[in-house]
């Protein structure tokens, strides 16, 4: 029970704050909720708590006169924005969101793979998917992919490292059985798969910076045909060396989620796009809720308050959560019945000729209506059950028939 009342600052674009918080007139929490790519130093100056999204800078400009806060927190798994050394420095605990929109971003990841190979009329099990960062979003998506049997090759510096044999692990054990993967280096990754995955952060500095990890000289040795999926971070990906590739190279796929300088984008890269996207990969319903909860989660340790009620019981039944299908269903359908990412592509590229196309970028993000995950839809009728363990090993809830 807190004694004081207690302010948190918020971006306006974090779903569920009042209920899952507790706040209103006849609580002693309060939230004052802003524009994150507007929020200012005075608006910090009375407040406990701040929350905030990808868009905020988080840094010594903004938090120089909140002499009163106590924690900060982002909805997010990304924490570029963030300037983690200066919080650490005055002492104000940091929380991000890990793994919040995971599902998510592999189902949009799924999803577009499913929608091109199907338009191509190929398979996936003939192909090499490569995935760069083996996090929580490209660890998840491996996992889907293997269950899948796909040939994966996977790249991720800072986890192999970490995931270096021990000392004394029985030498006749293979990867698979003892758990861990077989990595390999980033050039091998972009010319032997057919389609790329790139799931890292945005590191400026240190051991694996991954600003403009993929540069020219990458994207020209891409395989014949490649398939390249970005919806980790823009700048991973040097935007003006794709373009100049693009210009040379009719022969690739490339699907953008994610922009180097949003939300300020460049047309001629869009137009050389199969999948245009405005950064919401993440952006499933469940996702952003889950993202709130944690934040509460971690609000509830620092105030010593209690911990809120199960996810669960704040995410609604979703509008479609139940499909009658026969063993004939095509799979893209089913995931674009979930998630379409052509109506995401769609209403981007109508925004490109906008005066204002960042405002457009902005409002497509904060006006992004509810999508839910592949788990909250009940797939029954089917009675292949090849067909049916390949739905759930996409994430579906599945009824044998
Ligand atoms: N498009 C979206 O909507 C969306 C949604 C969620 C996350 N993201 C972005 O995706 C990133 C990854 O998310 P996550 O949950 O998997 O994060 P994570 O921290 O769980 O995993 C990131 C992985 O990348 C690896 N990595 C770091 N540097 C690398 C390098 N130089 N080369 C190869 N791998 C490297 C790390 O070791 C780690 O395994 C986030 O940081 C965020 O920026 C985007
Ligand atoms: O890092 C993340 O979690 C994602 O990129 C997230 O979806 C970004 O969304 P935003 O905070 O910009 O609304």
């Amino acid at each position: 029970m807190l004694k004081n009342p207690l302010k948190i600052v918020a971006d306006e674009n974090i779903p569920a704050l009042e209920s899952m918080f507790g706040a209103g007139s006849a609580s002693h929490i309060q939230i004052q909720r802003v524009a994150g790519r507007e929020m200012s130093a005075a608006q910090l100056e009375d407040a406990d708590v701040l929350l905030v999204r990808s868009i905020t800078q988080v840094n010594q400009a903004l938090l120089n006169n909140a002499r009163r806060i106590k924690m900060v927190g982002t909805a997010t798994i990304g924490t570029d924005h963030v300037d983690q050394a200066y919080l650490l420095d005055r002492g104000i605990p940091f929380f991000n969101a890990p793994g919040c929109n995971a599902d998510a971003v592999v189902e949009y990841v799924l999803t577009v793979i499913h929608n091109i190979l199907h338009d191509r009329k190929a398979v996936l099990k003939d192909l090499t998917v490569g995935i760069i960062g083996v996090g929580n979003v490209g660890g998840r998506l491996y996992e889907r992919l293997r269950l899948l049997g796909v040939k994966l090759l996977i790249n991720d510096p800072p986890r192999q490292h970490s995931e270096a044999p021990c000392a004394g692990e029985p030498k006749e054990q293979s990867k698979e059985q003892s758990g861990k993967k077989s990595f390999v280096d980033l050039q091998t990754v972009l010319q032997q798969s057919d389609i790329i995955c790139m799931h890292t952060p945005l590191v400026k500095e240190g051991l694996w910076p991954t600003q403009h990890l993929v540069r020219e000289e990458e994207l020209m040795a891409l395989k014949p045909g490649a398939v390249l999926i970005n919806a980790g971070r823009g700048p991973v990906i040097d935007n003006q060396a794709l373009l100049a590739c693009l210009q040379q190279r009719d022969d690739l796929t490339v699907v953008l989620d994610v922009w180097e300088n949003e939300p300020r984008l460049e047309p001629a890269l869009v137009e050389r796009t199969l999948i245009a996207t405005p950064h919401i990969a993440g952006y499933s319903y469940d996702g952003k809720l889950r993202g709130t909860h944690m934040l509460r989660c971690r609000f509830a340790e620092v105030f010593g308050l209690a911990q809120p009620k199960p996810l669960a019981d704040y995410l609604p039944q979703a509008l479609i959560h139940r499909v009658a299908v026969t063993n004939d269903v095509a799979i893209h359908d089913l995931m674009n019945l979930v998630y379409d990412p052509f109506r995401d592509d769609r209403a981007l590229r109508k925004t490109l000729s906008c005066h204002d196309q960042p405002q457009q970028f902005d409002l497509l993000r904060k006006n992004y209506p509810v999508r839910r995950e592949f788990a909250s839809m009940t797939v029954s009728g089917i009675s292949d059950t090849d067909k049916a363990n390949m739905l759930k090993n996409l994430g579906f809830t599945v009824e044998l028939a």
